[in-house]
């Protein structure tokens, strides 16, 4: 396949990745937490964290894309830049005489400026025009388009299912936005015109982290704060149809900001090793989906009727599915403490470069010990900046080749 990726471990060769920029410094403390950020990074630092990852990779040989850099060639259509323009003017804190003004003004930005303004957003202070009831209404300081600085985590706005890429519907209002960039580029860029699509944005939440394609053919969903029941239903049913999946694990998580996405909580390492939080282990459980066939209707057409499993074990669930005897996990810490403080520092947000290879943050000490202890090498990246927005290895990266296994 050209691109695509039907597992979480095949070796990886291409990646989207985003580094950090001058969407970070918008935030500030009266902000970050309507943006998702649990503190103000330090940008500079936070870029050089996020360049010595990106390096990590290139050193395994997997290419690495720029959503930046994707989209500005994407705005270098005439057309796309409509598109783009056209959206972003959508906002409904702009009012019309500010619309009107930010029509022109984008239209006439280069495609690298168009790309700052559609990322890193426009204050009401930065405006030469477009003056009104708005502009003197909003504080100076108030955003006319809001910042993306959640862009950061490529995995959550689109995802790869074998060769189709699903853009996904993502909950947050803060993070509404991303999936107008994601959609822009899969449909538009050179790279990706025709790659076929599921699910988008205005359909139920579905969000990247929390889809873990846990075998060719069997895909694991968390159900929490982000994606919905619905949402799962809906991505299933796809994924039925398309033939893309014959197994999908629906799987509850306590909708918790600590637990915002399945991969906060286990990701894999091997083709049967996962790492699981393990104050949670025992008590996940999954409701395993297939496809019950076609309900006929009258005028011939069908709709897939599914068939839901009692909820089981995850991981028994899981080795069922996958036709395994077992999946064996690797605890994030033995001790509940350990495990609580290395979780929300997404010790368990690993990701895979090849089958018992794994990115993690270095900072987890006992989770990465115990990765090393089963025989995974661990690549280690510092994160005290990039992990302010809650997100590690996995959350920062959207894998679009790998390895079929
Ligand atoms: N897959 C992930 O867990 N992504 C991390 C997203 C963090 C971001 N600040 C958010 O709250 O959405």
């Amino acid at each position: 396949m050209a691109h695509g990726a039907d597992s979480e471990v095949g070796r990886l060769r291409t990646v989207m990745l985003h580094r950090p920029g001058p969407e970070l410094s918008r935030l500030t403390p009266r902000n970050n937490d309507r943006l998702l950020f649990d503190g103000i990074p330090w940008v500079a630092r936070a870029q050089d964290e996020h360049d010595a990852f990106a390096q990590a990779l290139r050193d395994r040989d997997v290419e690495v894309l720029y959503l930046t850099e994707l989209l500005t060639e994407t705005l270098t259509d005439e057309t796309s830049r409509q598109i783009a323009v056209d959206t972003v003017i959508r906002g409904l804190e702009l009012g019309d005489t500010m619309r009107h003004y930010l029509r022109g003004f984008l239209a006439e930005a280069t495609p690298a400026d168009l790309t700052t303004y559609l990322t890193a957003g426009i204050r009401n202070d930065e405006v030469r025009g477009g003056f009104g009831l708005v502009t003197s209404l909003l504080a100076s300081d108030a955003f006319l388009v809001d910042p993306l600085p959640n862009l950061l985590f490529t995995r959550d706005s689109s995802v790869w299912v074998r060769d189709r890429v699903a853009i996904t519907s993502l909950t947050m209002p803060a993070r509404k936005r991303e999936t107008e960039l994601t959609e822009l580029i899969y449909t538009r860029h050179p790279r990706f015109v025709g790659t076929p699509r599921i699910h988008g944005a205005h359909y139920e939440h579905v969000e990247g982290g929390d889809v873990l394609l846990l075998s060719p053919g069997v895909v694991a969903v968390g159900v929490g704060e982000r994606t919905t029941p619905a949402g799962v239903e809906r991505i299933a049913r796809q994924m039925f149809d398309q033939d893309l999946a014959h197994t999908v694990l629906a799987v509850p998580i306590a909708q918790e900001r600590a637990t915002m996405h399945l991969d906060t909580i286990c990701t894999m390492v091997d083709v049967d090793l996962m790492v699981v939080y393990e104050n949670v282990a025992d008590s996940l459980v999954a409701y395993a989906v297939t496809p019950a066939g076609l309900t006929e209707s009258p005028d011939g057409s069908g709709s897939m009727l599914l068939d839901v499993a009692p909820a089981r074990p995850f991981l028994e669930a899981a080795a069922d599915a996958m036709g395994l005897d077992k999946v064996h996990r690797i605890a994030t810490g033995l001790d509940p403490v350990e495990a609580e403080r290395e979780q929300w520092d997404d010790g368990n947000n690993t990701l895979a470069l090849a089958p018992r290879v794994a990115v993690a943050y270095e900072r987890n000490d006992g989770t990465n010990a115990r990765l090393e202890d089963a025989g995974i090498e661990v690549v280690r990246i510092a994160g005290s900046e990039l992990g302010s927005g809650r997100g590690g290895p996995r959350c920062m990266s959207c894998p679009i080749e790998r390895d079929p296994l």
